[in-house]
């Protein structure tokens, strides 16, 4: 193993997405996500991203170039047509318009249709709540995880992101799939020949396995906590895909591009500024309260602890890396 600047990082994934047809600037938003999801330590969504993000790209399933079109539909509703490109450019594209929305409704929905998200979810919230606001996000991928009681997968693994601004200039962060488990871990899990956790698939029949293999190929994942998960996972399809004009994760079909993997559907965002409500200064006090209850009832650590932890101590002495990773990325960038 050797250490990767955080910086180097960002500049060589850059490379990677603009030796494969992407723009500059969408190259940039990719780049900065991916490298921080492998500083953050979220394993799921950081380098490992890196092929299936390139097998996509060649395979023309998205376009990387996509100039989103950003449109005002009310006091505090933004639509954005990301124009089958990816999400996160999108987002960027929508963010000043709802800003202006949260500033002058107290709150503004951000709905994105047509949009490929194949990363983590904290990326797009945090940087609301480090503003000052509460941010929600909700994304529909593909059909791999069966509704509860069904036999077939018709849900995406769905994940939700939430941010909140705490007290001392910090932010409150949790973001988790719906699925029992995300699906870049099932890969992780099958790639380092683990098995699952009894209660995250099925097989191809339909019966319980923890054989990520028999998941990936032809089987499915459940939601995590049975029907309370699921009734997640569906409300997450009406929001990302129903609200937004994307497609349900049961509506990819990627068949005519070999290689694709980016799921191509829908985004929502919830932006809500606190201080509505009151103060900021005495929401966050409140938010406050709640994590010393949680600590005084013994919960050891606070979701998004980890990936702050980890990011400390990456930015302080690199971000480790194999060195058969980094001649993979190096051999990627020169297309
Ligand atoms: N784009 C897409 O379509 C999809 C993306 N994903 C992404 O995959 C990533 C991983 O998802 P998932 O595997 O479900 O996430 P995890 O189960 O790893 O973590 C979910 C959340 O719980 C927190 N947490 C974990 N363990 C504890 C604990 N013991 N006590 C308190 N909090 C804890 C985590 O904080 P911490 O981070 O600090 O560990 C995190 O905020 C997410 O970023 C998600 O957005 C997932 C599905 C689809
Ligand atoms: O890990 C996951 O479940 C996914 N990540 C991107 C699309 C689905």
């Amino acid at each position: 193993m050797t250490r990767i600047d955080f910086d180097a990082l960002v500049a060589l994934l850059r490379r990677i997405f603009v030796a494969h047809g992407a723009s500059a600037a969408v190259a940039e938003i990719l780049a900065r996500n991916c490298a921080g999801a492998e500083r953050d330590g979220a394993a799921s969504h950081g380098l490992f991203r890196i092929d299936g993000y390139v097998s996509t790209l060649q395979s023309g399933w998205v376009d990387p170039r996509a100039v989103p079109v950003v449109e005002d539909v009310g006091a505090a509703f933004v639509r954005v047509d990301a124009a089958n490109g990816f999400t996160q450019p999108a987002l960027a594209a929508a963010t000043p318009r709802a800003l202006a929305k949260v500033r002058e409704a107290g709150c503004c929905v951000v709905a994105i249709r047509r949009s490929h998200h194949f990363a983590a979810l904290w990326p797009d919230v945090e940087p609301f709540a480090e503003q000052g606001l509460v941010a929600l996000a909700l994304v529909n991928s593909m059909a791999v995880v069966v509704p509860h009681g069904g036999s077939r997968p018709v849900y995406g693994t769905n994940p939700m992101g939430f941010a909140a601004p705490r007290a001392d200039g910090g932010i409150l962060v949790f973001d988790q799939a719906s699925s029992a488990m995300a699906h870049g871990d099932v890969q992780i899990a099958r790639r380092e020949g683990h098995a699952l956790p009894p209660g995250t698939g099925v097989d191809a029949d339909g019966r319980p396995t923890t054989d990520p293999a028999a998941v990936l190929d032809g089987g499915a994942l459940l939601a995590f906590g049975g029907h309370k998960g699921s009734g997640i996972a569906m409300m997450i399809e009406i929001m990302a895909a129903a609200l937004t004009g994307g497609q349900f994760s049961f509506e990819v079909d990627w068949s005519a591009h070999p290689g694709a993997q980016t799921p191509c559907t829908g985004q929502c965002l919830i932006l809500i500024d606190p201080a509505r409500g009151g103060t900021l200064a005495g929401f966050t006090a409140r938010v406050e309260r709640l994590i010393a209850q949680m600590h005084a009832a013994g919960q050891d650590r606070l979701p998004g602890d980890r990936r702050f932890a980890t990011r400390a101590q990456t930015l302080r002495e690199g971000i480790p890396i194999s060195a058969e990773r980094l001649a993979r990325l190096e051999e990627l960038a020169l297309g």
